[in-house]
């Protein structure tokens, strides 16, 4: 598992240490780590040529002392001075080795670029001439390597607010930072390298669940499981509208180990179900006549009719866990009382949808979607999968989970659909809404990435666009992938 915190608790950590080491034994210890990951980056450390982009505050420092190491083995090493001000310390170093103060003029000429512009210490859209800096380091030939986040990403929320330094690594200091895993600013990271420089730390504030958390999490039937004890899930989806909603939400449920998948629904889409997943067993409309399931899925292509407004209640008044999706939330932004459940409940809205619910436009969700998921998460009662470039699980109380599955190629229509059957199965199967909604996003985000690249049959050559059907079909490598 990979755990991020916020900056505060960083600050903190470091607060009790400081207090503890001789003065700059932290920042010593990493700019070693981080003078390691450049040189193993440059191969060749002598006679290399590496900038440091240099700010007023320590994340400068490390650059600094970084660059003093590299200096000492032989590289030629300039320093862009940004700041109204310079760690006098890390400067007198660099000099000392035999480094030497340039313009911005050197980037053209570098193998390797640290970027010790702002780290957590940095507020708001970059300011110039760091704004110029970090804009003119998308154009370099070299490798660039942020120092514990790139400057311009909000270490604590990932926002990025104007210009801001794409790297190919990030070197982070003692623990990861949230706006590190989290869009936009895990996309600006690049590959993330933490270097333990000692720090004590409490729970984290974010994780990210990785191929042996998401087996653990997974039910597999026992020799004794029949279809009852492996988990009944029913989906109220589709509409005569929306019929293809019904198949594929039905399909991810298949695919995902429900015991048995009851389908509620008109005509039109039960003939649909019927035809491509014959195992399902329908009924029409009336959800009184629904046998017992063990949880809900409601509202992939329902409608936001009366009638569906009528179906989704009788179904949310069950005492079953349940899962709300696109329609369903649409209709709980206009009936809250829809959310009000004795049962679990987990919503999986995307950031439009999250934006009726919580009256906060969709933009703001976009920038902050850390802060917004976890805040629905705390207003609504339920446990929240916001959707997007990465996917958040919230709950109260839990750390937010950052799905690290997935490829861009799943922004495709019906993959939601899917996701929700899915995760409707493992509802079904026992697991909570937590656990349900992360090991889904999982499963998804790797079934979407197959599909995309052919994986694993010979070796990846490229990409290709994908359907919601593409992902229901790899869903059982990925299951395979993971309980081998
Ligand atoms: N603490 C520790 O134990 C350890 C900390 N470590 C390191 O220290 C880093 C934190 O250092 P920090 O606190 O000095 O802040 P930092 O990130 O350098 O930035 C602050 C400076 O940036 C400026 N600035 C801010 N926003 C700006 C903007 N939008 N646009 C332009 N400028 C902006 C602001 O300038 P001012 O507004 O004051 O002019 C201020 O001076 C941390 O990330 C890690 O790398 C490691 O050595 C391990 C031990
Ligand atoms: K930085």
């Amino acid at each position: 598992m990979r755990t991020a915190y916020d900056v505060g608790k960083v600050r903190d950590a470091e607060r009790v240490q400081m207090a503890r080491l001789p003065e700059g034994t932290l920042m010593g210890r990493a700019a070693a780590g981080l003078a390691a990951t450049c040189a193993r980056l440059l191969g060749r450390v002598y006679g290399s040529r590496v900038v440091l982009l240099v700010g007023s505050g320590d994340n400068g420092g490390d650059a600094l002392y970084a660059g003093e190491r590299l200096a000492r083995r032989g590289a030629r090493v300039e320093a862009v001075l940004a700041g109204s001000r310079t760690h006098e310390g890390g400067l007198a170093a660099l000099r000392a080795a035999g480094g030497r103060v340039s313009d911005a003029s050197a980037l053209a000429r570098a193998d390797l670029v640290i970027d010790g512009l702002v780290g957590i210490g940095g507020k708001g859209a970059l300011r110039e001439p760091y704004a110029g800096l970090a804009r003119e380091t998308r154009h370099v030939r070299a490798t660039v390597v942020a120092v514990d986040v790139p400057s311009g990403v909000d270490a604590g929320t990932g926002q990025v607010e104007g210009e801001a330094v794409r790297a190919d690594v990030t070197v982070t200091f003692g623990a990861h930072k949230t706006g590190l895993l989290v869009d936009p600013g895990a996309a600006h990271a690049g590959v993330v390298e933490l270097v333990d420089i000692g720090l004590d730390l409490p729970d984290p504030d974010v994780v990210a669940l990785q191929d042996e958390d998401v087996a653990d999490l997974l039910p597999r039937p026992a020799p004794e499981s029949d279809k009852y004890r492996r988990g009944v899930v029913g989906i109220a989806a589709g509409s005569h509208l929306f019929t293809g909603a019904a198949v594929l939400a039905v399909g991810g449920a298949v695919r995902g180990g429900a015991g048995m998948v009851r389908y509620l629904g008109p005509e039109e889409p039960i003939g649909l179900v019927r035809a491509r997943w014959p195992e399902a067993v329908t009924t029409i409309d009336d959800p009184a006549k629904v046998g017992r399931v063990q949880a809900w899925v409601v509202g992939p292509g329902l409608g936001t009719g009366e009638e569906s407004h009528r179906i989704a209640a009788a179904l949310l008044k069950s005492d079953v866990p349940a899962l709300i999706d696109a329609d369903g939330i649409t209709l709980a932004s206009r009936d809250r009382a829809l959310l009000r459940r004795t049962a679990p409940t987990l919503i999986t809205p995307h950031a439009g949808e999250l934006s009726r619910l919580l009256g906060v436009p969709r933009e703001r969700i976009e920038a902050r979607r850390l802060e917004h998921a976890r805040r629905a998460a705390e207003e609504l009662g339920v446990t929240v999968l916001l959707k997007g470039s990465t996917t958040l699980i919230a709950e109260v109380d839990r750390p937010v989970r950052v799905n690290p599955t997935g490829t861009p190629w799943l922004a495709t229509g019906g993959t939601g659909d899917v996701l929700s059957g899915l995760a409707g199965a493992l509802l079904a199967g026992g697991l909570s809404c937590y656990d349900a909604a992360s090991a889904a996003a999982y499963l998804h985000g790797l079934a979407a990435r197959r599909a995309a690249t052919g994986a694993p049959a010979g070796l990846p050559y490229g990409e290709s666009p994908i359907s919601a059907e593409d992902v229901i079909a790899r869903l059982p490598e990925a299951f395979r992938s993971l309980i081998p």
